[in-house]
């Protein structure tokens, strides 16, 4: 969230006040049954809460620049919000009716439409992002462009993927996340209502990049998507599954280790007694090749040597970003011949579908995987939004080769992709180069991924053995917490 979280926060709190929030077992519009409910109709009766939230929308609006020449709010509980904006900063208004009149003009769209002209889409709640869809697609009927909506709640359920797939970019005021930790912190709610809630929303994601619609994913097809609840072994049998991600998911249960070292040093003796030694602990070796100042072949064989001894896949962070003709060159030749004894990779998504087509091209026959960076740990990273869900789009159709991605919590609901999130200590924080960190409870237990990445918290440790060991078991702990198992 971009806004000062003051007085987003200020907000969740009054909207619980008001009783907008409920938790209980309610039904959503598609018949879903939802531990949380968000009720803002409620806001009419408390017109000062009215205007904060107008006044955020209308915050958002400066924030992200918007250009628009008019502004629909979805009916009915986002219409007051939309008018009140419109009155206060004299943005033209359009009003979308639910249904045609069977007298008079028989319009769907009230108001001043000129053809060609943009309107911004105003909403209350979003959980598929159909209404703001069905209103989008009136609008466009009548000659009207809609690339954007702001919604003041998103219960993160796949609307943004969802409008994103359709060109159109969701502003949330408020996401699912924010609120549940608010309301946390305020002691509104306990850790066990939070964690329900959580895991809810984590497992009923409702788009599917595939379908591309926006339609809820059936009840059947849910089951197998309650990925935070799937263990990592049930997971490698899914049919579905890379084979790389299988074996991977496989060694993490049986080492019990979600553990991926990042093994940031200089000389290629360190880099290699460090697999050694850390090899038991570790599900995942991660190497940045291009820092050791002394690289020979035999150091990648080595390697390969020691993952076969310890039982651990190893994954070149080479971050490849370039066009598909360039990158299957820098991946299976140069000094490095990367291809040739790492299992993973990974990719930024900025170049579009062609990187992962020439990394599959030479690592495809070779059994190897991609992981795809959806998101990034440093502050400030631009991957985020529609850059994430068009990562998230690109692994979806190239899933023969990707396996899994780079974020900083789970993106996808897909039990067959594998989440790996660095920027993992202790305690969280960050670097004098703008490295955040979040423990490794925060990012199995709260965030949904699968896999920690810890570099400097184990190697400037005293002990890196015993400090790989102490992540080792805390990933483990916040994993079978998160199964609401022991030890599975
Ligand atoms: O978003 C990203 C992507 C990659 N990294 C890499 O992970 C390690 C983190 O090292 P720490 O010492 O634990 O900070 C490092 O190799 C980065 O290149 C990342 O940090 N964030």
């Amino acid at each position: 969230m971009k806004m000062a979280n003051g007085s987003v926060g200020s907000l969740i709190l009054k909207l619980h006040d008001v009783n907008a929030v409920k938790f209980g077992e309610y039904k959503l519009k598609s018949g879903m049954m939802t531990p949380i409910y968000i009720d803002l109709r409620v806001l009419v009766s408390y017109p000062a809460l009215m205007n904060q939230v107008s006044c955020l929308i209308y915050q958002r609006m400066q924030e992200e620049d918007l250009r628009f020449d008019s502004v629909c709010g979805v009916p009915y509980t986002a219409l007051p919000l939309a008018t009140i904006i419109s009155s206060k900063h004299e943005f033209p208004m359009l009003i979308r009716r639910k249904e045609a009149k069977d007298y008079g003009t028989k319009r769907l769209v009230e108001g001043t439409i000129h053809e060609g002209e943009t309107c911004l889409i105003i909403e209350d709640t979003v959980t598929t992002g159909t209404s703001i869809l069905e209103t989008a697609e009136v609008l466009q009927k009548v000659g009207l462009k809609v690339t954007d909506a702001i919604v003041v709640m998103d219960r993160k359920q796949g609307a943004a993927e969802m409008l994103a797939s359709r060109g159109i970019r969701l502003h949330p005021i408020i996401s699912m996340f924010n609120l549940l930790d608010v309301l946390r912190e305020a002691q509104r709610i306990d850790s066990q209502t939070a964690q329900n809630v959580r895991n809810f929303i984590l497992d009923h994601h409702t788009f599917s990049a595939k379908a591309g619609n926006g339609s809820e994913v059936p009840e059947k097809q849910q089951c197998v998507e309650k990925t935070t609840q799937l263990s990592y072994a049930d997971r490698a049998k899914l049919s579905n599954v890379h084979p790389l991600a299988s074996k991977l998911l496989t060694i993490m249960q049986e080492k019990q280790s979600n553990l991926c070292v990042s093994a940031d040093v200089t000389s290629s003796e360190e880099l290699l007694q460090l697999a050694d030694s850390l090899g038991p602990s570790i599900c995942l070796l991660k190497t940045h090749i291009d820092i050791l100042k002394d690289y020979a072949a035999a150091v990648g064989h080595k390697l390969q040597a020691l993952a076969d001894k310890h039982n651990f896949l190893i994954f070149e962070d080479r971050k490849f970003a370039d066009i598909g003709n360039t990158v299957k060159h820098q991946y299976e030749g140069g000094l490095y011949q990367i291809s040739s004894w790492s299992h993973i990779v990974n990719a930024h998504v900025v170049p579009g579908p062609g990187v992962v087509k020439g990394l599959c091209a030479v690592g495809k026959p070779l059994g190897r995987g991609c992981l795809l960076i959806a998101q990034m740990s440093s502050q400030g990273s631009l991957a985020c939004g529609d850059y994430t869900n068009a990562a998230l789009q690109m692994a979806v159709e190239q899933s023969d080769f990707v396996m899994g991605f780079i974020c900083s919590s789970k993106i996808c609901p897909r039990p067959e992709f594998i989440h790996m999130t660095p920027g993992v200590q202790m305690q969280a924080g960050g670097d004098v180069l703008g490295q955040q960190y979040t423990t490794p409870e925060e990012v199995i237990f709260n965030k949904g991924s699968d896999v920690i990445i810890v570099g400097r918290g184990i190697l400037e440790a005293p002990d890196r053995l015993e400090a790989a060991e102490l992540y080792r078991k805390m990933g483990w702990e916040a994993y079978t917490k998160r199964l609401g198992q022991s030890g599975k």
